[in-house]
């Protein structure tokens, strides 16, 4: 049985850690190893909740070759992803180069890519639809600042952003998608929007991919939620009705944390 968050869906709850620009490629397979291990030991069933991780570039290779030899359930993808397929472009990492090293998954306009690298919504756009053409699937990232949350227009803020993020996506591709809210006030800072907020904006979300893509696609996109969750916060999160998984930062760097999370069920209370 597929668990859902949601009750009415079969939307299979998905746990994603960013490691952002944390751990070298040797770190980063002993942490992978260590989480692996926790996780087979408390026996987590990984069809019921999906496991995966965003290493820096450096660790894929380490990464891909540590999850083949081992066997190991845990997807894996890059931060980031360049919007050309490839050529004249330093730096960059084509979406091409992911497939190639296994990644499932790629994150799209992180809220830190947005500001520090001044991401664009026509380049994450260009972004999204350059993960989808090599097949990989992006995670889009969208979210408020403190300012806008508190004027009160986060909600026309991150549809806005959702919108310019998926246009010109077919049904198929936005079923596929994954969205991560990401308040930005929340990310690094010990402060948590509350399960209520999470419920909110993802509602929002879905009702603007339903009003896009229509009712049957909207009931299949995934909904992440990511701001200072740890374990002791992730249930209550999940327990909301369109939070179907989390983007979880600084508590992914501890293997014990990030499975505690992984394993938000035993935390669950029953109705
Ligand atoms: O990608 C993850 C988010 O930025 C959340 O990070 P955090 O859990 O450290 O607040």
């Amino acid at each position: 049985m597929t668990t859902s968050t949601n009750g009415a869906f079969d939307r299979k709850p998905f746990i994603a850690g960013n490691w952002k620009m944390n751990m070298d490629h040797v770190q980063g397979i002993t942490l992978l190893q260590k989480l692996a291990w926790t996780l087979s030991d408390a026996k987590h069933d990984y069809s019921r909740v999906e496991v995966a991780v965003f290493p820096p570039f450096t660790d894929l290779r380490g990464v891909q070759t540590l999850v083949q030899g081992d066997d190991l359930q845990v997807a894996y993808g890059g931060q980031d992803l360049s919007q050309f397929d490839s050529g004249a472009y330093t730096g960059d990492i084509s979406g091409q180069f992911l497939n190639k090293l296994g990644c499932k998954y790629v994150l799209v306009g992180h809220s830190e890519r947005r500001t520090i690298h001044n991401e664009s919504d026509d380049v994450l756009n260009a972004k999204v639809k350059a993960a989808f053409k090599h097949g990989v699937i992006p995670v889009l990232c969208v979210g408020e600042g403190l300012e806008i949350r508190q004027a009160g227009t986060h909600v026309d803020h991150t549809l806005q952003q959702l919108r310019a993020g998926v246009a010109g996506l077919t049904n198929e591709q936005a079923a596929e998608l994954v969205v991560a809210y990401e308040p930005v006030w929340a990310i690094g800072t010990g402060e948590v929007a509350g399960p209520e907020d999470a419920q909110e904006m993802c509602a929002a979300i879905r009702a603007e991919l339903e009003s896009l893509f229509g009712a049957d696609v909207a009931a299949k996109t995934r909904l992440l939620y990511g701001g200072s969750v740890k374990a002791n916060n992730a249930a209550a999160i999940l327990q909301e009705r369109d939070v179907d998984g989390l983007l979880v930062g600084g508590a992914s760097l501890d293997p014990a944390e990030f499975a505690n999370i992984v394993r938000f069920e035993s935390h669950l209370v029953a109705d």
